[in-house]
């Protein structure tokens, strides 16, 4: 495997002086090509920044972020961002299709081409024959396959998700994550997710990286030795993934018993269902 995300040292401060905030302090890891890794931390830690970083969208502090050996300086052409909120990241008055196609408009790429490409994304994403339909009318959840079909369509070295499941519902969001898994496999896709939800962290990932509360460092980086063919409900019920998502929950906690740390990831799941967020219902309820 060869690499293709390397951060080095990377350090953001906003602000200077006094005032100065420290949002990420010397993070260092590395991403192998074909590898899907997630990022879980506390709320506020740093997550969005470091992303940010990765993406060249804010040049860091210190530190370097390489994409296959070329160091980022604004926003690599062959790196994709799918955001949370796909209802601003679609243009509502474009049709699905040109949705889609847009972003390959700056390339030197034919209109045939970008017609096939759009068209091969949705299918990778399960929306055929929604190209004509406008994003208005379609779910969210059809709107945020719409979103990743359009990342997908630029054929991204990496691919970068902010959150991408937190504004639908539970079913959705299972679905999307196995989408997302799916995508990987079939497509060899390199992509870094950030999350909060630590079951979510650990469902989707070959690697889970929790960070600590800020300014975010790295805490551990958790290899995730579950079965490459996944399934909702057997792999979250087996007992590697609950002692995953227990250890990742003790680490974001700052350590403790393993009581502790069943109580910080029921918390955690509390905290995502008071959010809006997608807590499936059967374990929503407090022991
Ligand atoms: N543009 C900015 N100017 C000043 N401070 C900022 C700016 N953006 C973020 N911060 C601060 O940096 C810290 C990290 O913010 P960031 O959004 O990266 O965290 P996060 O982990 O993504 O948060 P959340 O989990 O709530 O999405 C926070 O204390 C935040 O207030």
């Amino acid at each position: 495997m060869s690499t293709m995300l390397e951060v080095s040292g990377l350090s953001h401060r906003y602000g200077s002086g006094p005032k100065a905030h420290t949002a990420v302090n010397d993070l260092s890891f590395t991403v192998e090509a074909g590898q899907l890794a997630s990022i879980v931390g506390p709320s506020g830690c740093g997550k969005s920044t470091l992303l940010r970083c990765v993406a060249g969208l804010t040049p860091p502090t210190e530190g370097t972020v390489s994409l296959h050996g070329d160091r980022v300086n604004g926003v690599p052409d062959d790196l994709a961002v799918v955001f949370q909120d796909y209802s601003r990241s679609l243009f509502p008055w474009l049709s699905v299709q040109k949705n889609v196609e847009f972003p390959l408009r700056w390339r030197q790429i034919s209109r045939a081409e970008r017609r096939s490409r759009a068209a091969e994304a949705l299918e990778q994403v399960g929306l055929s024959g929604v190209g004509g339909k406008f994003p208005w009318q379609l779910s969210g959840g059809m709107q945020q396959r719409v979103s990743i079909a359009r990342a997908l369509a630029s054929r991204p070295a990496l691919l970068l998700m902010d959150e991408p499941f937190a504004s639908v519902d539970a079913q959705t969001r299972f679905e999307l994550e196995d989408l997302t898994r799916r995508v990987q496999r079939e497509q060899g896709s390199t992509i870094l997710v950030v999350t909060h939800d630590i079951d979510e962290s650990v469902y989707l990932s070959d690697r889970v990286l929790v960070l600590s509360k800020s300014p975010a460092s790295i805490v551990a980086d958790l290899p995730v030795g579950l079965p490459t063919a996944r399934d909702q409900i057997t792999t979250r019920e087996s007992a590697e993934f609950v002692t995953l998502r227990s250890e990742v929950a003790r680490l974001l906690h700052g350590g403790g018993t393993p009581e502790a740390a069943t109580a910080a990831s029921d918390a955690a799941e509390w905290e995502l269902a008071e959010r809006g967020s997608n807590v499936p219902e059967g374990s929503k309820t407090r022991s």
